[in-house]
């Protein structure tokens, strides 16, 4: 996250932080968010390649143990089928991981919710961002987790010319603030949106400009939750 701020500790309890295993220890590489007990949602690109995947719930400092984290293996891995991890324009950027047993639901891990199949948030809608990801582009990833303020950029103006023009499809969302946007390592995780005073996870954070993470007119894109309900709910019930 380029921009924002350090969250205050478990304040997004369906947070998560998708790990792989590299010699002998785990790495951060993508967000995700937690759905079900058994199940996490986070993007295609983040688990197209084959590795042994850990999921950490509670987590809020990635490099020291609080007491607070939950650790789960993956027992599977259900990719978008129409997912082409050569073409992230093209949209269904999305999975779900399977967890080898059931989180335990507490003050510090929380179950997200999800919004209503097909609703469309109106333009400057209030969104946070979170994520471990790079602070600035071609910077280090944020050993706590952060938070951003991003507010919806509409689909009229995001896929206008100067904007992100044809790359964003209506199967997205974007959202961006002036200096603020997701970076390397946000990939997967959510967009966390006021509606009705609660906060529901719209997006699942997919792409920023190669340009740079807060590349003017170039808002954070986020695979559209509420355009994959009914395959969402085909898999975890
Ligand atoms: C034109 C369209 C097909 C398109 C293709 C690629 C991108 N972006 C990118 O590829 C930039 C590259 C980058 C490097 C360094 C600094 C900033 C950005 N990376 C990204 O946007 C990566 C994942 C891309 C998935 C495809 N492999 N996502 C993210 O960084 C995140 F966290 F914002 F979700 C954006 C659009």
């Amino acid at each position: 996250v380029v921009g924002g701020e350090v969250a205050r500790p478990n304040s997004w309890r369906w947070q998560i932080s998708l790990q792989y295993l590299s010699g002998s220890s785990y790495y951060h590489t993508c967000g995700g968010t937690l759905i079900r007990t058994r199940w996490v949602m986070t993007a295609a690109h983040c688990v197209d390649t084959q590795r042994t995947w850990r999921v950490v719930l509670g987590e809020h400092d990635i490099y020291t143990q609080e007491g607070t984290e939950q650790y789960k293996s993956v027992s599977a891995v259900h990719i978008h089928p129409q997912w082409n991890s050569n073409n992230v324009a093209a949209g269904y950027d999305i999975a779900l991981l399977r967890l080898s047993s059931d989180a335990t639901l507490n003050s510090y891990v929380q179950l997200a919710a999800l919004p209503p199949s097909g609703q469309i948030l109106p333009n400057n809608n209030p969104c946070y961002i979170t994520g471990w990801g790079r602070t600035q582009t071609g910077g280090q990833i944020s050993a706590k987790l952060k938070q951003a303020y991003l507010p919806v950029v509409d689909y009229q103006t995001c896929s206008s010319s100067s904007w992100w023009g044809s790359t964003v499809k209506t199967t997205m969302v974007c959202a961006g603030g002036y200096n603020e946007s997701g970076c390397q390592g946000d990939s997967g995780g959510p967009l966390n949106c006021q509606v009705n005073g609660q906060y529901v996870v719209h997006g699942v954070t997919s792409f920023v400009s190669s340009l740079g993470c807060n590349t003017v007119r170039k808002p954070t894109v986020f695979t559209r939750v509420s355009a994959y309900i009914s395959w969402i709910s085909g898999i975890v019930g």
